[in-house]
């Protein structure tokens, strides 16, 4: 017999402008794997040369990513999730077939989602019964900054701070419940008999849920090319002027409660979307965005709230209550005509939803 799963993730944006590394939403695009575990084949004690488990791809979205598990990012975090937990390999027969509606490397929360579904499969595999908080942790050890992962699993517009090494490995055992004990020992026996897994530290992540209103949807323009997170991240200052920190930390407060008005003010929410952390130093990646901040406002553009790179680009994200599509055609104009014959994008009117992640027992 097999049982079967569907898990779905969405896309997210994450930093929102000021929020960087803090601030995600998740967005009405999807990533889909509907998973088969043969339940009444015996459970492989040799580590099987596919560790037991089958992926393929259907659809969009799925060039050149590796079918090897070791090598695919949702299987390779599924196998670090069940290392930390005992098992060497997916403890049964199991299939994985992944239908991917986010762009890779665009901005929109890719890699989040995959590590989110990995940790998922994971769980589901082998019946670990792990907590969201836990499952949390778990994307945190692949994708080190909680913005979209929270975002994804959680649903909705969310705020996270990481907690201090010292702080997380603070964590009570008299404070867990009886099922989260159960789950610590047998991580605690798995990091004993192979002291090459690294186990995530307890609630590494706190997070919180803001209001959004539900008049606002997320135009995402998106550039036909990829910008990898790495490259983004890389052009980065290792230090920052204190005005720009604090310039940040003002808006931050206010975009916080801004977009959870139910009719949000276009001119507080345009300026708490302003950036001087991390939109600066990638603007040289994704020719058009100056000129897309710089015109682009709630007078000559009814409906708009605000405008910001979409997580570490090259998507544009803008916030809007009404013409979306004339918000997008504006933006994409643009790029139209940058020099060298312009950038080519594409574009997605989204809700902002407030599920996250779905597993669904399919029979
Ligand atoms: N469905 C998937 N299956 C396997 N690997 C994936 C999948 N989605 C994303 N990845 C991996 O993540 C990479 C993209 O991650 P990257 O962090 O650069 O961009 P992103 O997550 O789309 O953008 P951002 O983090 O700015 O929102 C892909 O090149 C691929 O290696
Ligand atoms: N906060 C991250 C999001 C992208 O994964 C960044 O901007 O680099």
């Amino acid at each position: 017999m097999a049982v079967s799963y569907e898990i779905k993730v969405p896309a997210t944006s994450a930093n929102i402008g000021p929020g960087f590394d803090v601030m995600g939403l998740s967005l009405s695009l999807y990533l889909t794997v509907n998973v088969h575990v043969d339940t009444e084949a015996p459970t492989t004690v040799a580590v099987a040369p596919n560790y037991n488990v089958t992926i393929s791809y259907e659809g969009d979205n799925s060039s050149g990513l590796s079918l090897d598990p070791k090598k695919n990012l949702i299987t390779d975090t599924a196998l670090y999730v069940l290392a930390c937990n005992g098992f060497s390999q997916f403890p049964r027969p199991t299939t994985a077939r992944i239908n991917n509606s986010i762009p890779l490397g665009r901005g929109l929360g890719s890699s989040g989602a995959a590590v989110v579904a990995g940790v998922v499969l994971a769980n589901i595999a082998a019946e670990l019964n792990l907590s969201q908080q836990r499952m949390l942790d778990y994307c945190l050890m692949i994708e080190r900054h909680p913005d979209n992962v929270a975002a994804a699993l959680v649903g909705g517009f969310i705020a996270s701070y990481l907690a201090d090494d010292d702080q997380s490995a603070q964590i009570p055992a008299t404070s867990l419940s009886e099922a989260e004990r159960v789950r610590r020992e047998r991580e605690e026996k798995a990091a004993a008999a192979n002291p090459k897994v690294l186990l995530p530290p307890e609630k590494i992540c706190r997070s919180v849920r803001l209001g959004c209103s539900p008049k606002i949807k997320a135009v995402a323009i998106i550039p036909r090319f990829e910008l990898a997170t790495s490259k983004a991240r890389a052009a980065l200052p290792e230090s920052y002027n204190p005005k720009d920190v604090v310039y940040n930390l003002q808006r931050l407060a206010i975009l916080t409660t801004a977009l959870g008005s139910e009719t949000p003010d276009p001119w507080l929410v345009y300026g708490a979307m302003m950036d001087k952390v991390h939109q600066p130093y990638r603007m040289h990646m994704i020719p058009g965005l100056p000129e897309i901040l710089a015109t682009l406002n709630p007078d000559n553009t009814p409906g708009l709230l605000g405008i910001c790179l979409s997580g570490a680009g090259p998507t544009i994200l803008a916030l809007a209550v009404s013409n979306f599509d004339e918000i997008a055609a504006k933006i994409r104009a643009i790029f139209d005509r940058q020099p060298n014959g312009g950038v080519a994008t594409g574009y997605e009117v989204l809700d902002i939803v407030s599920e996250g992640t779905t597993c669904i027992k399919k029979n």
